[in-house]
């Protein structure tokens, strides 16, 4: 079978619902766990027989031979010609680079502790953008779960100065550590916002020595911008941005939350690594979740996936998973240069239970392109309570599980019109109330939102991510459509500085000439 097939083959896949009748072993093949994290793939719209077609599929377009390039450290970001290696950040695989790992891992460790036992600094303002910025804010967000931040955490990510004036706004400049990160150190919007808090440093009389760490994959311009080259922390060209919450990137979480902590998320992952390198497809957390994804967009035709969380402290799950999968697979071209077919999904999505007070609307009635109204939904919940209001946390687990039950079965328009039997105006009333059901939903649980469970998590979403490049035929490891805005941007910044509009469009001139 190859991705053309799976459309035609889709067709005659029964509904989710007669699934559960016609496979008396669903539950149980389709739930899988590796720790804490436990994946329930059952009300997919996917059949056993689709899903060996699947994995058949994944075999043939050599998924095991990529997994084993990507442990071993082989070149596999072909245009940047680099080797993808954050798995080693979590001690598995990439043994050439594990002295330099360790290496870190203990500067970082005896950094964070000597920060934290100094009671130097009250506050660290972390600054960078994209995955110099979703990764930590997202953890930082976990970890709150179960611990305390000290000091306490700040984010400056975006080039609007509300960004720098909130993550600064009542700190005392002389008891902030500021920590710039960014693995490339040109980054537009980092360099601004490292730029203003360094003024806001030395107008107060504090040295940038003192107070500014930079964390970056290019010491020299690190150097250039002024850095300390003692208050450097290096990462590597073979950690992607997106990939790189396990390397110094995550400095501020391991002096905010402890180095324990830190390490206690690098070893979750690297169990989610070793499950994702040893276990056949058929229980492969991420390769699973990675198939019923490409059958999602491929065979059922769906343009968006919704990431729910119902946890709070697990908001940003959504807009981390943005990045690490739009940017690594919402591409048209695979990696030899050929034309794909239809490849990463929008990817959206917001906490549970608000979601259900503004889009699940959409979700259980709403129409799209191809037939198959909604989104298939990843629901994320936590079963132990870390709030101390064990009513509260009942109330939001029923409300996850009822949602994807009921997205699942609908309500159909029989039983609508028996409810409403009474109304004068049934006929147009019925189709209204009625819920069409077989929407596709997974469901992970954690235990607990433990550093482990999240390091759990997210590598499960990074091997998810990796899976479906290959399948697309991708390379997932760069982000050439990230370029032209930024040159555009540039252009575009000189000429409102010096007043002078250049060669744009009539629109674009307009709006240039208004800013003046
Ligand atoms: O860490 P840096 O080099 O500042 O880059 C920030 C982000 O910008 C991007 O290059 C996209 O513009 C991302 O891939 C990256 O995570």
């Amino acid at each position: 079978m190859t991705l053309d097939d799976l459309k035609s083959r889709a067709v005659s896949t029964p509904s989710i619902a007669s699934l559960f009748d016609d496979e008396p072993d669903r539950l149980d093949r389709m739930c899988h766990r590796v720790g804490p994290l436990r994946a329930d793939f059952s009300k997919q719209h996917v059949s056993a027989d689709d899903l060996e077609a699947l994995i058949a599929m994944a075999d043939t377009l050599d998924v095991p031979g990529w997994q084993q390039r990507l442990f071993a450290g082989d070149p596999i970001n072909q245009s940047e010609k680099r080797a993808v290696l954050h798995t080693a950040l979590r001690g598995v695989g990439g043994k050439a680079v594990a002295d330099d790992v360790a290496a870190m891992r203990a500067r970082m460790g005896r950094f964070a502790t000597d920060i934290r036992s100094s009671n130097r600094f009250d506050d660290i303002v972390h600054i960078g953008i994209g995955g110099s910025d979703l990764g930590p804010r997202l953890v930082a967000d976990a970890f709150a779960a179960t611990l305390t931040a000290s000091p306490r955490l700040h984010f400056a990510n975006n080039v609007d100065g509300a960004s720098v004036n909130d993550a600064i706004r009542g700190l005392d400049p002389k008891r902030t550590l500021v920590i710039v990160v960014s693995k490339s150190f040109g980054t537009q919007e980092t360099k601004m916002n490292a730029e203003s808090v360094r003024d806001w440093l030395t107008a107060a009389g504090c040295s940038a020595a003192d107070h500014v760490l930079a964390v970056s994959a290019n010491r020299d311009r690190a150097i250039d911008f002024g850095i300390d080259p003692d208050n450097i922390f290096d990462f590597w060209d073979w950690v992607g941005g997106r990939y790189s919450i396990w390397s110094a990137v995550g400095l501020s979480l391991a002096i905010a939350y402890g180095p324990d902590a830190f390490g206690e998320m690098l070893d979750g992952a690297g169990a989610m690594d070793r499950h994702f390198r040893d276990t056949p497809m058929a229980e492969n957390i991420p390769v699973l979740m990675a198939l019923i994804g490409v059958w999602n967009r491929n065979a059922h035709g769906y343009d968006s996936l919704a990431v729910i969380p119902y946890a709070r402290r697990l908001r940003k799950l959504a807009a981390f998973l943005q990045q690490l999968e739009m940017e690594s697979n919402g591409k048209g071209a695979t990696r030899d240069g050929g034309q794909a077919g239809l490849t990463c999904p929008v990817i959206w999505g917001d906490e549970g239970t608000n979601g259900q007070h503004a889009f699940f609307q959409w979700l259980h009635q709403g129409t799209s392109h191809g037939g198959n109204g909604g989104a298939p939904v990843d629901f994320v919940a936590v079963l132990k309570d870390h709030e101390d209001r064990p009513d509260h946390h009942l109330a939001l687990l029923a409300n996850c599980f009822a949602q994807s039950e009921a997205l699942m079965l609908g309500k159909g328009e029989a039983v609508v019109r028996q409810e409403n039997a009474d109304r004068e105006d049934i006929d147009s009333l019925a189709p209204q109330k009625t819920f069409p059901g077989n929407r596709p939903s997974t469901t992970l649980t954690l235990d607990a939102l433990t550093p482990s469970a999240i390091g759990h998590l997210i590598a499960l979403y990074e091997h998810k991510t990796f899976v479906q490049g290959v399948i697309w035929g991708l390379n997932s490891f760069d982000q050439w459509g990230v370029e032209l805005g930024k040159v555009l941007a540039e252009t575009i910044l000189s000429e409102l500085e010096s007043g002078e509009a250049g060669q744009h469009d009539p629109s674009t001139i307009a709006l240039i000439r208004m800013a003046r």
